[in-house]
């Protein structure tokens, strides 16, 4: 990638990633005290690449960020500073009709599709609202025959473009928001707990559905979960986010095998065993306390206050280590094993 490129110049980067996130952080106003204005650190440094059909799982508890990067992509947020490059393309400097283009090449599915989905429009004029957005495809005959495409696609007969949203269940409903979100033929899907809000089984088949769809398609997406299991299950990279930083970010198999960071053990540790007789033994690491203020991070690793290796150290600003290969981790401590006797006291 050039670095001479300027604000909005579109680049020849059909080799490079399709996503590449630099230092991204966001910063929202917080509470006033006097003259002093307090900011929320919602996302701090935070940087990423994803390859064109790949997906990369975001994963972290409630309040690590994750939204905030999904929604500083499709920019529903400012960014307080960094960069974010489609295809070579600066996103957050694009204006007027690059910004457009940009806009129908990052298409986003949330998690609650009954709270997303108009209920007074019809599953066909939901689907086609892109189409009329973007101006593809000229005349009503050729945009009702795409929608009609879309809902096949997605798995959903054609009868339900004459439905609304509430004769639908909630994965039907799900079916018709991925439908919603390819119309306008985006590159990369932001897919935001777009599985969280539905029934284990239900959740299977959408993700099935959207692996299918990335190949067929060559889909890439940004697959936003705090849920470890479905995550492993739809990504090929991985970045773990504590309190708007990252922890650990690897290849899936890698991470999920070989976890460096304390914060990635302590979440894996509690995960449930499908196997019930490793279940019963297994060892789970309670994290003690809530996460700190993101008003107030701690300095150097902010995991630290709730960290059963945390030493002095720990308090300094922390480099990145590289575990192995594109493996990496934000930990001083990671050296360190949990021994039985450290272990000890954070199991339950
Ligand atoms: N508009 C906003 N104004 C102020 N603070 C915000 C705003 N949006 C998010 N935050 C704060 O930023 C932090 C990160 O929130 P974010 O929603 O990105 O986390 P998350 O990991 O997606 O969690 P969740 O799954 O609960 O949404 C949180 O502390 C949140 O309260």
């Amino acid at each position: 990638m050039s670095s001479t490129a300027g604000p909005g110049e579109a680049l020849d980067n059909r080799t490079g990633p399709l996503l590449d996130v630099r230092n991204l952080c966001v910063r929202f106003p917080g509470p006033r005290e006097g003259r002093h204005r307090s900011w929320v650190h919602a996302v701090e440094d935070v940087s990423f690449t994803i390859e064109r059909g790949r997906t990369l799982g975001l994963v972290g508890e409630s309040g690590s960020g994750k939204s905030t990067i999904g929604n500083a992509l499709t920019r529903l947020v400012q960014p307080t500073s960094g960069t974010v490059r489609l295809d070579g393309q600066d996103v957050l400097a694009a204006r007027g009709a690059r910004a457009r283009e940009l806009r129908r090449r990052i298409a986003m599915v949330f998690q609650d599709p009954y709270a997303s989905l108009d209920p007074r429009r019809t599953v066909g004029a939901t689907v086609r609202e892109p189409l009329d957005v973007h101006r593809m495809l000229s005349g009503r005959a050729g945009r009702k025959r795409r929608a009609a495409e879309l809902l096949d696609l997605v798995g959903l007969v054609p009868e339900t473009a004459a439905r609304y949203p509430h004769e639908l269940s909630g994965g039907q409903r799900q079916r018709v928001s991925i439908a919603r979100a390819l119309a306008a033929d985006p590159d990369l899907i932001i897919l935001d707990e777009s599985t969280a809000s539905l029934d284990v089984s239900v959740q299977a088949q959408i993700m099935n559905l959207l692996r299918e769809l990335q190949d067929e398609l060559g889909l890439t997406y940004l697959f936003v979960s705090h849920d470890l299991a479905a995550v492993e299950h739809m990504s090929h990279h991985v970045v773990v986010m504590y309190l708007g930083r990252r922890m650990e970010t690897g290849t899936t198999d890698h991470l999920y095998s070989r976890p460096a960071h304390p914060y990635t053990q302590a979440l894996m540790s509690a995960v449930p065993d499908t196997d019930p007789a490793t279940e019963r033994n297994r060892e789970r690491i309670l994290l003690g306390g809530d996460p700190p203020s993101p008003l107030d991070p701690p300095s150097g690793c902010v995991f630290r206050t709730r960290c059963p290796l945390a030493a002095g150290e720990c308090a300094e600003p922390v480099p990145k280590t590289a575990v192995s290969g594109d493996h990496d981790v934000w930990c001083v401590r990671t050296e360190e094993s949990l021994s039985p006797e450290r272990l000890r006291r954070f199991v339950h």
